[in-house]
């Protein structure tokens, strides 16, 4: 479905890595971790079509990205949700419009019910009316995920998901994303918790790649 081959990327003539590769099929985990600044927002940002490689090539859904007109980008992007570090709303519209956002921002209908479904699978029903300032860092982590598979992505990428979550609400948010997971998506977390990887490798089989040195590499099987 996604899948770097031989990728390189560098910011201003700076080389961040290169050689990558990686392919994400139908239902697959993935887990992608290594030290601050190696450059896995900058790998995810590929893996949706927003960065182009200097080198290498990145095929969405079989397409090379390179020869993707913006329409045939767009089209792959509903194919794909994005759950950013940062999880950024429209602070003054209430959750379920934030949720329903990336139906409405491309004119499609809104199915209610599904919305209702979405939101009390994230445990946010209670929150439904509640704008974005009002809730917790986990509730906001959960918002950002319902609104990421609100279109129901084939692929789902996470950036650092669990970020500043407490560890119970981070075994929730994983669980979730085990659930999608079961259900036939592919994912892949870019993280730091080490323990958030073995607890999710316990109820999963996914492939944990470390990004440093330049260098991607599969991580060891202690992780
Ligand atoms: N648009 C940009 N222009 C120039 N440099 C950038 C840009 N985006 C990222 N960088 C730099 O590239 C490096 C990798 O950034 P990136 O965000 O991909 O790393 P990361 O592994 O996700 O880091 P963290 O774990 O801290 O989130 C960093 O040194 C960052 O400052």
């Amino acid at each position: 479905m996604i899948e770097l081959d031989g990728v390189a990327h560098s910011y201003g003539g700076t080389e961040l890595f290169s050689d990558v590769s990686l392919s994400m099929g139908q239902g697959s985990f993935h887990f992608l971790t290594g030290p601050s600044g190696a450059g896995k927002t900058t790998l995810l940002k590929l893996c949706y079509g927003e960065l182009q490689p200097r080198s290498g090539d990145v095929r969405l859904f079989g397409e090379s990205r390179r020869k993707m007109g913006r329409n045939d980008l767009a089209r792959a992007r509903q194919r794909i949700g994005v759950v950013h570090q940062d999880c950024q709303f429209l602070d003054h519209l209430p959750v379920r419009e934030n949720v329903a956002l990336p139906l409405i921002a491309s004119q499609r209908p809104v199915p209610e019910g599904d919305l209702d479904d979405l939101l009390g699978w994230v445990g946010l029903s209670a929150q439904a009316d509640a704008l974005p300032p009002t809730l917790s860092g986990g509730e906001r982590q959960r918002a950002a995920l319902a609104r990421a598979v609100m279109t129901s992505p084939e692929v789902l990428l996470a950036d650092e998901p669990t970020g500043n979550l407490d560890w119970d609400m981070s075994v929730r948010l994983l669980s979730l994303l085990i659930e999608l997971n079961r259900m036939g998506t592919a994912v892949l977390i870019a993280t730091h918790d080490l323990n958030l990887i073995r607890t999710a490798k316990s109820q999963i089989s996914a492939r944990v790649l470390r990004i440093a040195g330049r260098r991607m590499q599969l991580a060891g099987a202690d992780l």
